[in-house]
């Protein structure tokens, strides 16, 4: 990879759940670049969710936490982080603009004029121009998607975290909405989780494979090129090498 000046690090990280005599992940480290996207792959199980969820502060008294998180830009991981899940999570009662907006209905800040007019700014930069009044039920999953994806943006977090925000999605709209996520989402430093190697090369600057039990973290080294990147024969060999090394923890 290369000179990148790092957003977050993690280092030498264990996470073990209270309840089970196991730490999860175990001599673990992990640099985010800032601004950039980094993807973490690896097998079902090995702990990925878990480490999303306890950086999004989802899991504090739930966990054993060991290891240092070092911050750059920011103060606390606290209040500057978006969360964008598998499942969109859309609040089926209430519509499309209300649903973007949502993130303002717990925080003390009202919604504002301009904040309203942003809201309608980001359902259009998603392709939903139109659908502000629509509500979750009338919409595909494609377009649910979006509207999680104009919600996050709505949120305005330096970080943005990502729990397979794709992987439901058929190819055609997966791909364009990759596309669409590495543009509305470029300045961010986001942490994408996803099983999809493909994936993963297309949109980030860093990659990680999780490996072993507990699990620890290699890194794989990336080509310079432009986010998203177009899948050409250098890709190709670097999916086959995600995969060897994926394959370690399966035999
Ligand atoms: N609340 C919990 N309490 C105890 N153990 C848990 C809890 N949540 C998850 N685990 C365990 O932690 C391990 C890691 O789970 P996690 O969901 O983080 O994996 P993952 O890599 O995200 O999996 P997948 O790719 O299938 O989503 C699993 O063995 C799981 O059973």
């Amino acid at each position: 990879m290369p000179k990148q000046k790092v957003g977050i690090s993690i280092c030498n990280a264990s996470l073990q759940y209270q309840d089970s005599n196991q730490a999860i992940i175990e001599h673990f480290n992990l640099r985010m670049p800032l601004g950039k996207w980094t993807a973490i792959l690896g097998k079902s199980g090995c702990g990925k969710t878990s480490l999303l969820r306890y950086l999004a502060g989802l899991l504090n008294e739930n966990v054993l936490w060991s290891g240092d998180i070092t911050l750059h830009g920011i103060e606390t991981l606290q209040d500057n982080i978006a969360y964008m899940a598998q499942q969109d999570l859309l609040m089926p009662w209430l519509n499309v603009i209300d649903n973007v907006c949502f993130a303002f209905k717990f925080s003390d800040r009202r919604l504002s004029d301009t904040d309203n007019k942003r809201a309608f700014q980001l359902i259009d930069l998603v392709g939903l121009g139109g659908q502000a009044l629509t509500m979750p039920a009338q919409l595909s999953g494609g377009m649910r998607q979006r509207v999680a994806l104009a919600r996050t943006l709505m949120q305005d977090k330096p970080v943005v975290l990502m729990d397979e925000p794709f992987s439901a999605l058929d190819a055609v709209t997966r791909h364009r909405l990759q596309g669409l996520a590495a543009q509305v989402l470029a300045d961010k430093t986001v942490l994408l989780i996803t099983h999809d190697p493909q994936e993963a090369l297309r949109l980030s600057d860093a990659l990680y494979i999780m490996q072993g039990s507990p699990a620890g973290a290699i890194s794989l080294t990336l080509p310079n090129t432009a986010i998203p990147r177009v899948f050409d024969a250098q890709l190709a060999k670097l999916q086959q090498q995600i995969i060897d090394s994926l394959e370690v923890d399966y035999v």
